[in-house]
């Protein structure tokens, strides 16, 4: 039994999708998933396990912000045997080219996080990647779905509120999409230890424009987001 997640052996599923809400994790358990039953209820990080079109998935809410996400990423891998990482995020897009509510595979995540630094002791920026296979399939589950997905770069920031927002607009000139505060860590920390991780987001805040979703929309209608990470963390 781990310390954060403290399930039963064989309660959590090799598949799982994490959001950092966990109110995101009980309305994906409770809309998408057949059986659903809770798992975890410890620090109200909810985690539940049900079938997705006959497959047993589970849904981890994973908190906010890299030392959280890394905490439940590394437990699930190493103490429940899970192989395969979906997040399913909110994000700031930082181009004017995108929308409120447009969905982003994050092909790799640079970080203003110091946890690789450490890693590396400050002598290599790693660059944390997604797995090329997910995200392969990501991208074909979405074309069959008709829904629209972009690909590209993100920023995994410590900082939600930022006192140098001229470095997203400098970013932005690199191509990257947009900003949430796990990716980077996720992927990792599935690198490090041998699972495959993707991270997929809705746009909920437009950093350009001002727009923004409200939090009951980032709990609950992220609907096209979770329906491709379902069909690929199946596949
Ligand atoms: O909606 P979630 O998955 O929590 O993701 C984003 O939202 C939170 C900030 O509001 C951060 O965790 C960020 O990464
Ligand atoms: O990290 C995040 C998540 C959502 N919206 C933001 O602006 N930043």
């Amino acid at each position: 039994m781990s310390t954060h997640i403290g399930a039963e052996p064989g309660e959590i599923a090799e598949r799982v999708l994490m959001p950092g809400d966990p109110l995101r994790a009980k309305w994906i358990a409770e809309t998408y998933l057949e059986d659903a039953r809770c798992y975890t209820t410890v620090r109200g990080m909810l985690g539940f396990t049900g079938r997705w079109k006959g497959v047993e998935v589970s849904v981890q809410g994973s908190g906010m912000g890299m030392p959280s996400a890394s905490i439940y990423a590394h437990e699930l891998i190493n103490e429940y045997g899970v192989k395969t990482l979906i997040r399913v995020g909110s994000c700031g897009a930082l181009r004017e080219d995108l929308q409120l509510r447009d969905v982003i595979a994050a092909i790799g995540s640079s970080t203003d996080s110091n946890m690789n630094r450490m890693r590396f002791d400050g002598l290599i920026d790693y660059a944390p990647v997604a797995d090329f296979g997910l995200l392969r399939t990501s991208v074909e589950v979405a074309e069959r779905a008709g829904i629209t997905m972009h690909v590209g770069p993100i920023l995994a920031a410590d900082a939600f509120y930022t006192d140098r927002p001229d470095l997203y607009d400098t970013l932005a000139d690199y191509g990257v999409l947009a900003v949430e505060m796990e990716s980077a860590a996720l992927y990792t920390i599935a690198a490090r230890f041998k699972a495959r991780a993707l991270t997929i987001l809705t746009v909920s805040d437009h950093i350009k424009t001002g727009e923004k979703t409200t939090a009951a929309e980032r709990e609950q209608t992220f609907s096209q987001m979770v329906e491709v990470a379902l069909d690929t963390v199946i596949a």
